[in-house]
């Protein structure tokens, strides 16, 4: 066993992609599969502030959800053998995709326009960003993101694809990410 294969099987594993493609509960079944911690960002987050993340947007402002999200990437991606899901709105920040690229493996996970509109009712209540807007600035707003995600290592096209199925597949891609490198 070298070095290097050491390094890529300690790699934390990133999930990354717009709001409701499934990242906290995929990551939370991959962390399961390959028996690792899960650390979902927000909910790091809601800890520390001891409130929801809407709560925290309309009482502290986005800006201070902002600072703690990037200080708690870092942190956590600088730690090994972490499964970490952060929020859809990380990756906009340079200093998380520069951390998250360089010191892990980033899946990002993509879900057609045409299948995240049939979520959207499931997770706008508790997503502030997407309060207020009309479904075409949503659309906007999902069109421009896509070119952060394009920052990845790995990417899963997660449309009509149930969780077990996605989770499966990421596992079995990592494994032989990491037999290849060894
Ligand atoms: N592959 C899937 N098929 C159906 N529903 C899904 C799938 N992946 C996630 N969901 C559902 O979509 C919602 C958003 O998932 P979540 O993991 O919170 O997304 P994210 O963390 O990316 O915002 C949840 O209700 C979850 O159960
Ligand atoms: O895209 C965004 O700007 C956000 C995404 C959310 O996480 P999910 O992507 O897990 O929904 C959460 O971090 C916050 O509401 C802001
Ligand atoms: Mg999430």
């Amino acid at each position: 066993m070298d070095n290097r294969e050491v390094a890529l099987k300690e790699k934390s594993i990133v999930f990354i992609g717009f709001m409701g493609v499934g990242k906290t509960t995929i990551g939370r079944l991959v962390a399961k599969k390959l028996y690792r911690d899960f650390i979902d960002i927000d909910e790091e987050i809601e800890k520390e502030f001891n409130m929801p993340v809407s709560q925290i947007f309309s009482e502290m402002g986005e800006k201070v959800f902002r600072e703690k999200e990037k200080e708690l990437i870092v942190k956590k991606c600088r730690q090994k053998l972490h499964i970490i899901s952060v929020g859809g709105g990380a990756f906009l920040q340079e200093e998380i995709r520069k951390e998250c690229l360089s010191s892990s493996i980033v899946f990002f996970l993509d879900l057609s326009w045409e299948s995240w509109r049939e979520r959207i009712s499931v997770i706008i209540d508790s997503r502030p960003v997407l309060q207020g807007k009309t479904l075409a600035e949503i659309e906007e707003l999902y069109n421009n993101r896509q070119e952060v995600y394009s920052n990845h290592h790995s990417k899963i096209q997660v449309d009509n694809l149930s969780m077990e199925e996605i989770a499966n597949h990421i596992v079995d891609s990592l494994k032989l990410a990491w037999e290849l490198d060894s």
